[in-house]
């Protein structure tokens, strides 16, 4: 059989945390990543001892450690888009802010990631400040979650008209560029709905809601998810929307695994051809 190489592939990068149950961070990442045909490269920012309970031990990353994984990949490689997620200590925030300048990497997803579906805290709360000033002026578009939304914001956030209120704020007091606040912490008809507002346009993302507690890495994956799309060229709006798809069907295909809450089935490409249907499909 001759080789076939294929020499023109859009390349994305997370910065992320790795997550041992394989469930979210750099796992979850590299997936989905794969599977919208995008060359997927890393740089580890911390590893969890983590699995669908829980995470039991977090060890950082030295920032330098973080710097010269950036460096290696853009510097040979190059990337097209590059997504944050789990930065968890101020040094690390500052350092990635520092390479992203540096670097000029464009296309950046900032996913802002303070607390695991768990529980768990995943930032240090003096490294928030250092994400809003330093970090979220240079992203394409910041994702965070209720949550998340709530802490940049200030605002309580309960309904749809509350997430249209915080993605509007945090859009003016941040100089975010473009804002998606994800409404899968949301109760009743605003679970699973996202608000999107760039400054002009606010849009209510609703895909279908799929009732499964196999929810783990569904934030991860939406930004990886999105940096995809925009790697391959994408305009913001397009990655958006059909990001929000990706994962919805990822969803529907979650994995019954361990006792808690599973990940979601990044490869249901792969399940469809076998003709596994999923949840409730
Ligand atoms: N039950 C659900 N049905 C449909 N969509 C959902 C559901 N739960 C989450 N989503 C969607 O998944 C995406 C991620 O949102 P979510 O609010 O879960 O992020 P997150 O809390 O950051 O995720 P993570 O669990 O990775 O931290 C959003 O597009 C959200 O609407
Ligand atoms: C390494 C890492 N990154 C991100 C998350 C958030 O994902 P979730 O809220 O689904 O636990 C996590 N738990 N671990």
């Amino acid at each position: 059989m001759n080789a076939e190489t294929i020499s023109r592939v859009p390349v994305a990068l997370t910065i992320a945390g790795s997550d041992s149950g394989g469930g979210a961070g750099i796992q979850a990442d590299l997936r989905t990543f794969a599977f919208h045909c995008v060359h997927g490269t890393s740089a580890i920012t911390c590893v969890t001892a983590q699995n669908t309970l829980g995470v039991a031990r977090v060890d950082a990353m030295a920032p330098e450690a973080v710097a010269a994984q950036i460096q290696a990949v853009v510097e040979d490689i190059g990337v097209q888009a590059a997504k944050t997620g789990m930065l968890l200590n101020q040094a690390i925030i500052a350092t990635v802010a520092q390479q992203v300048e540096a670097l000029e990497i464009n296309n950046l997803v900032v996913d802002p990631v303070m607390v695991s579906r768990t529980g768990a805290q995943l930032i240090d709360d003096d490294a928030i400040k250092t994400l809003l000033q330093q970090l979220i002026p240079l992203a394409a578009i910041i994702t965070p979650n209720r949550y998340e939304a709530q802490i940049l914001s200030g605002l309580p956030i309960n309904t749809l008209d509350d997430m249209r209120a915080a993605a509007q704020v945090i859009h003016r007091n941040l100089k975010a560029k473009a804002v998606l606040v994800k409404g899968g912490g949301m109760q009743g008809n605003a679970r699973g709905v996202d608000i999107w507002f760039d400054g002009q346009h606010l849009e209510t993302l609703t895909t279908k809601r799929v009732d499964t507690k196999n929810t783990h890495g569904t934030g991860c994956t939406l930004s990886a998810a999105i940096a995809s799309n925009l790697a391959k060229g994408q305009n913001l709006y397009q990655a958006v929307t059909q990001a929000k798809e990706y994962v919805t069907t990822a969803l529907t295909y979650s994995l019954n695994i361990g006792q808690g809450q599973g990940p979601v089935g990044h490869f249901f490409p792969l399940l469809q051809n076998d003709g596994y249907r999923g949840v409730g499909v």
